[in-house]
């Protein structure tokens, strides 16, 4: 079902070069779920995959904006239709989008991500760094605003992060679509020795969890 109100959904072919990641999209099925207004809620019972989880092939990228963003959105939404490593992309309505904040696109975007519907969000503002930010209040979202290789590698390989921000006011258009393909070539690999640390980060994700909860 595709999202709801802001966000549209797009399959695509992988291209001819594009194996081992050619998508696989009637088994499972990877588009549940429906999505309701800005704050948006995930109605998806089951998730279609662990978050982060690459084993089905190309990359379904959510991309968002506000409006200090949203030129190298436009662009940048065009080079992921274009890779051949982008199975389907999921963007916000540019009408509604442009008046929206970044909290609630970051917010947005990344329940995307948690729900199983998108592998990987791309969001853009001014500096990236309130996208990220917002991002991260979702459980089991890990967002990084980067803008250097070494850090979108690092992003990915050491910390499994599955959302990336970038600023608009920061870095050149070139940069940031260079940026973002050198980003849809990395895939976390779960038998690394990065992976007991991301996993401490989602045992301390769930530790503050309870603790909020015990405060309640
Ligand atoms: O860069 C932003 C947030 O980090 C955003 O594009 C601009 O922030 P605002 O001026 O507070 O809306």
């Amino acid at each position: 079902m595709a999202p709801g109100g802001w966000w549209t959904s797009t399959r695509q072919a992988a291209g001819p070069g594009s194996k081992p990641h050619s998508p696989t999209w009637a088994s499972p099925p990877l588009w549940r779920g429906s999505w309701v207004g800005p704050s948006l809620r995930c109605e998806t019972t089951e998730r279609s995959k662990p978050v982060g989880d690459t084993e089905y092939g190309a990359l379904r990228v959510a991309i968002g904006s506000d409006r200090a963003g949203d030129t190298y959105k436009s662009v940048l939404t065009g080079d992921l239709h274009a890779h051949r490593l982008v199975g389907g992309v999921i963007e916000g309505s540019p009408g509604q989008q442009s008046a929206a904040t970044y909290p609630e696109v970051a917010f947005a975007a990344a329940q995307l991500v948690a729900c199983g519907e998108a592998d990987r969000a791309l969001l853009v503002c001014h500096t990236g760094l309130g996208m990220a930010v917002a991002a991260n209040k979702v459980p089991g979202v890990r967002a990084v605003t980067a803008h250097d290789s070494l850090s979108v590698q690092a992003a990915v390989l050491s910390n499994n992060a599955q959302v990336l921000a970038l600023g608009q006011g920061v870095i050149g258009l070139q940069l940031a679509r260079r940026l973002v393909a050198e980003w849809l070539t990395y895939r976390f690999d779960s038998t690394s020795s990065a992976a007991k640390k991301v996993e401490a980060i989602t045992a301390l994700e769930r530790r503050a969890s309870h603790y909020m909860q015990g405060r309640g």
